[in-house]
């Protein structure tokens, strides 16, 4: 057992102490400024015993499962100070990248109850079936039966959802549940370490039909390919800027309503002025979020590599100034040529961020370019590349989509003046 002072948040949310020999300790559910008794778990790791001084900015959770359930890791901090905290971590992933004359950022963070997409896990233990989130550090699955952060549409599908579960013969001991709340209602893929019986695809469809659930997809665990569609009772369907997509099962989509809006609007502000003749090229466009919208104010060239995403987005695309191609940008990233002639181009990378893409983005230099980040460790990366080749960072807005998790999003627009004269080729300079 020792007193320590906490003087940091890491990357994880964990509160940080430095020790006298210069060791490091990290120590979950603490703050910055706390003093707090701590001693070693049996797992090796240190947790606090007692908040001896609490900073101002600690709260009371909101949840009864914090704590326990792996989902949310800052509930005891005050949401104004952990959005203070989030886009801190995003000017400093800008600041290490090399950008010293930074913006000012726009800050927003979402409501409670406002996470349409969940990712949960089932176990099934004895005669009861647990569907929930792992708990913190491990694989033990806490059963949900209460949440802060998912919207309440799909917090209401869960007792029965549990319920259908614990019948399915194809359900041994384990299994994955995502859904995603979209337009036309909560969109099921269910992952099972067994094959689905004729009496379970029935169950399926009732479950579907009496909780007004549009689609159910299935895929055993470990399978290659596709998932199947094992209920359907209508189409499923999600509109983005006035155009109507359908969805691949499991597709991707901004955390909430609310920041799926703040995204798309903090791109258009960061668009340059364009004319007729520009096209933007957007990178990672997944099933449009950002695609339509930028599609009423340009030409869109829009890339993706997921095929059904891809296909989803072509199939929405009539009568709109978009045009989509499925591509593996890792494998086959964008060339320098073609960027180099964009008005400007969007990307919107996964998580490990756009490394072989944006070796092609800094030969080509376009004049204006908008990177939306979910990872400020990959931020840092991409950023850096584009320091070094010139760009000026212009605007940079959070968004504090995930909320009482570390995790932040952000909105970041550059721009190289240099690139302006060089539009008709690859710009050589820098
Ligand atoms: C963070 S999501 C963004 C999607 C979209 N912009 C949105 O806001 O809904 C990243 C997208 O990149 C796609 N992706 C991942 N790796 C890729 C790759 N190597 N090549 C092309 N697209 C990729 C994913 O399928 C996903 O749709």
């Amino acid at each position: 057992m020792r007193d320590v002072t906490i003087t940091y948040l890491g990357a994880q949310g964990d509160g940080g102490a430095v020790l006298a020999d210069g060791q490091t300790l990290h120590v979950p559910y603490t703050l910055p400024g706390e003093q707090v008794r701590i001693e070693r778990t049996a797992s090796g790791k240190w947790a606090a015993t007692e908040i001896l001084a609490p900073s101002p900015e600690r709260t009371e959770p909101p949840c009864p499962l914090f704590g326990e359930c792996g989902g949310c890791t800052l509930q005891h901090m005050d949401r104004a100070a952990l959005l203070v905290w989030k886009t801190d971590r995003v000017m400093a992933a800008l600041k290490k990248a090399g950008f010293s004359d930074l913006p000012e950022p726009k800050a927003f963070q979402v409501q409670p109850h406002s996470r349409r997409r969940a990712d949960l896990a089932v176990r099934r233990e004895g005669k009861e079936v647990l569907l929930g989130l792992h708990t913190r550090g491990s694989t033990d699955v806490i059963d949900v039966t209460t949440c802060a952060v998912l919207h309440p549409a799909i917090m209401d599908c869960l007792p029965a959802l549990r319920q259908t579960l614990r019948s399915l013969e194809g359900l041994y001991r384990a299994a994955d549940v995502r859904i995603n709340l979209l337009e036309s209602g909560l969109d099921i893929l269910l992952v099972t370490d067994g094959p689905l019986s004729t009496v379970d695809r029935t169950r399926l469809a009732t479950f579907s039909a009496e909780q007004g659930i549009p689609r159910i997809c299935w895929q055993r665990q470990g399978d290659q390919g596709l998932p199947e569609t094992a209920a359907q009772t209508r189409p499923v369907q999600h509109t983005l800027a006035g155009s109507t997509v359908s969805p691949p099962t499991g597709a991707f989509f901004q955390a909430t309503a609310e920041s799926e809006t703040l995204i798309q609007q903090a791109v258009l502000d960061a668009l340059p002025k364009l004319n007729k003749r520009d096209v933007v090229i957007e990178l990672y466009a997944g099933c449009g979020t950002l695609s339509f919208p930028l599609a009423s104010r340009a030409r869109v060239q829009a890339y993706e590599g997921y095929p059904p995403a891809a296909a989803a987005l072509k199939n929405a695309a009539g009568g709109t100034r978009l045009e989509v191609a499925c591509r593996d940008l890792n494998r086959q990233p964008i060339m320098a040529k073609e960027l180099a002639q964009a008005g400007c181009v969007v990307l919107d990378p996964p998580h490990a961020g756009a490394k072989l893409q944006m070796k092609q983005m800094v030969m080509g230099k376009p004049r204006s370019l908008i990177y939306v980040s979910c990872n400020p460790a990959a931020l840092t990366n991409d950023a850096a590349a584009l320091h070094a080749a010139g760009y000026r960072l212009t605007s940079v807005t959070v968004i504090d989509q995930f909320l009482w998790s570390a995790e932040v999003e952000a909105v970041c627009g550059f721009k190289h003046e240099s690139s302006r004269r060089s539009r008709t080729g690859l710009s050589h300079s820098g």
